[in-house]
């Protein structure tokens, strides 16, 4: 954006502002036409009072006053005021409804992203700059009314003048051109400012999260070094504030540059009315009527000023909006009779070793698998290779036989309930946070079924609203334990009923009485799908049909919880002795 042209800029503002037209007219179309009425109304007022006043001083010259030109004049000026404000409020009714369906539309467009596409970073940060620009865009479509209605203001009162002094009607039309030369320099300054405003104001605002949010401002509290986090939101602050500081003052120079040659245009407008040799009543007329004219166009320049400032996030908004595929059928697969990785290896952008080499693991359903290895041994990329989200260098992983690749990302994903170890605590009500396992419509007996398995419902039956419950201190509702969370966590993942689960360190937070259960229930329950857990706690591998131990990235072992245990000298011996003595 910063190498773009004054042309360029100012193509780029008329496509915002059309666009914004177009998208008035199909979701605030009322709102867009009376707005449309005043706004042209009131862009004819000038003009009319310079007739009606020469009209009425011609009259008063040859000493027979007339009704006519002075009525005209009263209702004119009277008009103007009150048109003014009903068109303001008639554009923010409208404007009202744009950033409604500017919001709703990015909510269903981030809904539709796919995880590998989330991961991105230029995603995310396109996903934040969109839902700035909603805050932005939806006045667009008010201020192109405003400035169509200075250019009418303007044209009209060129012709009115032009017809006293064709001089001076030329320049009350030049007057525009200082205006918009100004905010096209103008937009163009904050075009490169914002986005150094914008990273800095989006690292206070992480830092900032860190300090307000329960779980880890309590944490800093504790070791009383939120002060710290607060110096580094000041920085990031201080940052933003001095690009701003200066953004204003370069803004101001511009500003004043163009005041002085509107000014200057309208003192020659003046000049030439007083010089041209028209009539007294003609040179009242038009001076009065270029006065009002002036207001008008600095109404104009600042709605010219938004429009070409709102432009270069509304493209990022529309860009954004438009990338992201329509809805794919969201389904849910639930009969899967094996998975497998053939000689999976990966390496990730920029590592100097893989995080897998040649690894291949088998399930069948039915089976309990689990995957173990020290931190930073590979199993999260295992799994992660396994659902999509990464891509293996080589090697290939099946689905029932056939090459997962083949697969669409949804079709794919809809193989695999996962819970990872950062389940996300949604604080919502009760029922809405179960449902969200699966993408259909849930019943309540299902919702129930799903809590009793994953032993939620000691907890969940005591709440005060049933499933309609609200979650969460924050929003009055009720408050929840960490441990409790993973059950809710986990109950989506049997409400989901996929043909494989990925249960990343289901339990660990989870006292051992309800993990006990826990386990067992997902024993009892084992027939219906393939399991794939990741665990760090010798006794949930108890009872697995094969565990794989990786380390490095590699299998080092492979068999039942006794066998490798027995293995004198292996791996998983040496990680899980300790655990056993106690
Ligand atoms: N996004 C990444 N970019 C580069 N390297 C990564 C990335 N994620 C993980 N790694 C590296 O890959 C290796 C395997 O990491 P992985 O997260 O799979 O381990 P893990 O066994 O799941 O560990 P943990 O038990 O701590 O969850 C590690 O050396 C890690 O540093």
């Amino acid at each position: 954006m910063s190498g773009l042209s004054t042309r360029e800029a100012l193509r780029d503002s008329a496509r915002t502002a059309a666009e914004s037209l177009e998208d008035a007219a199909r979701w605030a179309r009322g709102w867009l036409a009376v707005s449309a009425a005043l706004l042209l109304a009131q862009a004819a007022l000038p003009a009319a009072q310079v007739v009606f006043l020469e009209r009425l001083v011609d009259s008063l010259s040859a000493g027979q006053p007339s009704w006519g030109p002075l009525l005209g004049l009263t209702a004119v000026v009277g008009a103007m005021y009150p048109l003014g404000q009903i068109g303001l409020a008639a554009t923010q009714r409208m404007a009202l409804r744009l950033r409604l369906r500017y919001r709703v539309d990015l909510a269903h467009a981030a809904a539709r992203l796919a995880p590998s596409r989330l991961a991105r970073a230029d995603v995310t940060t396109d996903l934040e700059a969109s839902q700035a620009a909603t805050a932005v865009m939806d006045v667009v479509a008010g201020r192109t009314l405003q400035v169509l209605g200075a250019g009418v203001t303007s044209v009209v009162l060129c012709a009115v003048v032009w017809e006293i002094n064709p001089v001076s009607g030329l320049l009350v039309l030049a007057a525009l051109v200082p205006t918009v030369l100004a905010f096209t320099g103008i937009s163009r300054m904050e075009a490169r400012g914002w986005p150094l405003v914008a990273t800095a104001d989006r690292r206070a605002a992480y830092a900032t999260e860190q300090l307000v949010q329960q779980r880890p401002g309590t944490e800093l509290a504790v070791l009383g070094t939120g002060g710290k986090v607060a110096e580094l939101i000041a920085g990031r602050r201080t940052e933003a504030t001095k690009v701003l500081d200066r953004m204003i003052g370069s803004a101001m120079l511009w500003e004043f540059a163009a005041a002085l040659a509107t000014a200057a245009l309208f003192g020659g407008a003046l000049v030439a009315l007083v010089r041209g040799g028209a009539s007294g009543a003609g040179t009242a007329a038009a001076v009065a009527g270029t006065i009002s004219g002036l207001n008008a166009i600095r109404l104009c320049g600042y709605a010219f000023g938004t429009i070409i400032t709102a432009s270069p996030q509304a493209r990022i908004y529309r860009r954004f909006v438009a990338s992201v595929p329509p809805a794919a059928p969201q389904l849910v697969v639930r009969d899967v009779g094996s998975l497998e990785l053939d000689s999976v290896s990966f390496t990730y952008p920029g590592a100097d070793r893989p995080a897998l080499r040649d690894v291949s693991i088998r399930a069948e359903r039915g089976e309990m698998i689990a995957l173990v290895g020290v931190n930073g041994a590979g199993k999260t990329t295992a799994v992660n290779t396994l659902v999509g989200m990464l891509t293996p260098s080589t090697g290939r992983v099946l689905l029932d036989g056939r090459d997962a690749a083949a697969l669409t990302e949804p079709e794919r994903l809809g193989h695999f309930g996962l819970l990872v170890q950062e389940f996300g605590k949604f604080e919502f009500g009760l029922r809405d946070i179960v449902a969200l396992g699966a993408p259909g419509p849930v019943t309540d007996d299902a919702v129930r079924r799903a809590l009793e398995s994953a032993e939620a419902q000691t907890f969940t039956g005591r709440m005060p609203d049933g499933l309609g419950t609200q979650l969460g201190q924050q929003w009055g509702g009720t408050g929840v334990s960490g441990g409790q969370w993973q059950r809710l966590a986990l109950a989506r993942i049997y409400l989901r009923g996929a043909g494989v689960w990925i249960l990343d360190e289901p339990t660990s937070a989870i006292d051992a009485e309800a993990e006990r259960e826990i386990f067992s229930e997902l024993r009892r329950t084992r027939h219906e799908r393939i399991t794939v857990v990741v665990s760090h706690r010798a006794w949930t591998l108890r009872e697995l049909d094969r565990i794989y131990v990786l380390d490095e990235g590699v299998v080092v072992q492979e068999g039942r919880y006794d066998e490798l245990l027995a293995a004198d000298g292996g791996r998983f011996a040496e990680m899980f002795r300790d655990q056993m003595k106690k």
